[in-house]
């Protein structure tokens, strides 16, 4: 009897409710186990393990159609209507495995923060400096740009156009969007000079990117199992990591501190524009302030924060953070470092692969060419006079150029730097939620809360009805399109996401992608050295990058 009554429970509980019963038994399945409680994500699991989630979820979208199931609990959508517009501008919590691995200093970000209103308290600090407006007619960023491009940037690009030298052009790019970045959150007195420092930015490159074969660990064990682990004394990462982790929290602390220290020298009031900790003081000041008024505001505190991505120096052994100013400067540590990392590595990546790009396609490069000439002044180098500063032309006038806006939207289109899904979680709602776009068969009703849903850009971006020939690299589609089908493409290019979780930095980064690719394309030609492109394609991760990582290259004066 005993037997018999574990038999149909078993049967009952594995075959019969999620093949038969389940609201989600509709869903089209990637893999025919998927709707199997507990053992139904350990496919999808093994295809993240061997760092295949994006290409076959994309497959699975090409075979299913816009709405796929991953697992016993997990969705993959890839539509507009029913898609990205219900679960992103919708305001879906963000899942868990956010907090799991981008939390800094023990304590979480803006990133990293799931519940709606301590995320919208922090945001709500920054959005204005990080507002088209603000930047474009910032004299902080003019005064940066203008230094980075005269003192670091254009002498390297000149000097290895002078010599013929080959170079690695994404560790380049890396580190001049590091220093664009950093200089606008710090000051440049106390940014990094990684254009000039290789020995720096080596070192900071290979600690970075060397904790990336674990990432997996942190995103998508449980945490209970990782808990279980660690108390049976199995530790499931390398030393090193925590090595890697210690050097990169006291290095960008001390970018932190130094800012600090500035405003506190200076008492608030800044003698040169480039100097201005923009976004460390802004933040620090908005956030103290906030918790004058409520010493709670913008504070989450989550439960499954462990050694592995995150930076724990501040973690307690309790995880209970105290709302207190040492908090605080925690949490405005925790956001600098984010925005650094997520600042620089996403614009690195895109400006490696527009090069790329330009190098394979030279009538592509010419054309680019040809508009930059129309800027007034053009951005001429080297100067004829070495002493004088660089006169640029306004960054209104860079940004409203038609076909250097088309070549970086394709650029971002065809090699999001953020390819990956970007999980929520299914609200509570009578009923439950649809997922689909209505009146089609793709349509599914009443589907249960807690589920995690995803959408990426690597499929969002290949739907042939929206951007025909997904994979030929064309900017001119961006120039071309009817204005119905523009609508559509503005609506499924997902490079920065969308809703009230969309990136922050976006204008930023257009603003500076824009400004170097003018700066270099009006005075050089790019070529892709003999096997320099050989490992290009990229690595199927969340945040991607050159599989070889590095794209070597020849500057050429025009
Ligand atoms: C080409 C460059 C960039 C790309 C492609 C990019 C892409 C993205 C994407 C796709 C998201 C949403 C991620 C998700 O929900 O999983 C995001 C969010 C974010 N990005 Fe960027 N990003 C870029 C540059 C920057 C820069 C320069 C900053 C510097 C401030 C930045 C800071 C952030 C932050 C703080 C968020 C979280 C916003 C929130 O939760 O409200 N990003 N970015």
């Amino acid at each position: 009897m005993f037997a018999l009554l574990i038999t149909a429970y078993i049967g009952y509980h594995f075959l019969i409710y999620p093949f038969l019963i389940s609201p989600l038994r509709h869903v089209p399945r990637a893999h025919w186990s998927v709707p199997v409680p507990y053992v139904g994500s350990c496919w999808i699991l093994y295809q993240r393990y061997q760092s295949r989630n994006n290409a076959v979820t994309h497959e699975a979208h090409l075979k299913h159609g816009p709405i796929v199931r991953l697992g016993d609990n997990e969705i993959s959508v890839n539509c507009y209507e029913g898609g990205i517009k219900s679960i992103y501008a919708g305001g879906w919590l963000k899942h868990e495995w956010y907090p799991r691995q981008f939390a800094n200093f023990g304590v979480m970000n803006m990133f990293s923060t799931v519940g709606h209103n301590p995320h919208a308290q922090k945001k709500r600090i920054m959005a204005n400096i990080y507002s088209k407006s603000f930047l474009q007619s910032s004299p902080q960023v003019q005064a940066n740009s203008q230094r980075l491009l005269k003192d670091r940037f254009l002498p390297l690009i000149e000097a290895l156009a002078n010599s013929g030298e080959e170079a690695d052009i994404h560790e380049i790019n890396n580190a001049f969007t590091m220093d664009f970045m950093t200089a606008y959150q710090f000051g440049i007195s106390q940014s990094t000079n990684f254009t000039q420092n290789a020995e720096v930015r080596k070192k900071y490159l290979h600690l970075y990117h060397s904790r990336r074969d674990w990432q997996f660990i942190s995103s998508e064990i449980p945490p209970f199992f990782r808990k279980m682990l660690q108390r049976l004394g199995v530790s499931l990462y390398p030393a090193f990591i925590h090595k890697a982790n210690e050097w990169l929290e006291d290095w960008s602390k001390s970018m932190c501190d130094a800012a600090d220290q500035y405003l506190r020298s200076l008492e608030g009031s800044s003698t040169n524009a480039g100097d201005e900790p923009l976004v460390f003081k802004q933040f620090k000041t908005g956030l103290l302030s906030l918790r004058q008024k409520d010493p709670t505001a913008g504070l989450e505190v989550h439960p499954h924060l462990d050694e592995g991505m995150n930076f724990t120096r501040g973690l307690t052994s309790s995880n209970k953070i105290i709302p207190d100013e040492h908090t605080t400067l925690l949490e405005v540590y925790s956001d600098m470092v984010d925005q650094l990392a997520a600042g620089h590595e996403t614009s690195g990546l895109a400006l490696t692969y527009l090069y790329y790009e330009l190098a394979k396609h030279p009538e592509i490069q010419d054309r680019l060419h040809a508009g930059l000439t129309s800027l007034s002044p053009q951005i001429t180098w080297p100067p004829s006079d070495a002493s004088a500063s660089l006169n640029l032309p306004s960054t209104k006038s860079i940004d409203s150029l038609p076909y250097l806006h088309a070549t970086i939207m394709e650029t971002l289109r065809l090699h999001a730097p953020i390819p990956g899904m970007q999980p929520r979680i299914t609200p509570s709602t009578p009923g439950g939620v649809s997922l689909g776009p209505p009146g089609t068969k793709h349509h599914y009703t009443g589907l249960p809360a807690n589920i995690r849903v995803s959408a990426m850009a690597y499929t969002l971006h290949k739907i042939p009805e929206v951007f025909p020939d997904p994979e030929s690299f064309n900017p001119d589609r961006w120039l071309n399109s009817s204005e119905e089908h523009l609508t559509e493409m503005n609506r499924h290019f997902w490079a920065f996401g969308s809703g009230g979780r969309m990136c922050i930095g976006r204008h930023l980064a257009m603003q500076e992608i824009k400004l170097i690719v003018a700066a270099v394309f009006t005075n050089y030609r790019v070529e892709i050295a003999e096997g320099g492109d050989v490992g290009i394609e990229e690595v199927d991760a969340y945040t991607t990058r050159p599989r070889s990582g590095k794209l070597v290259v020849r500057m050429m004066r025009r």
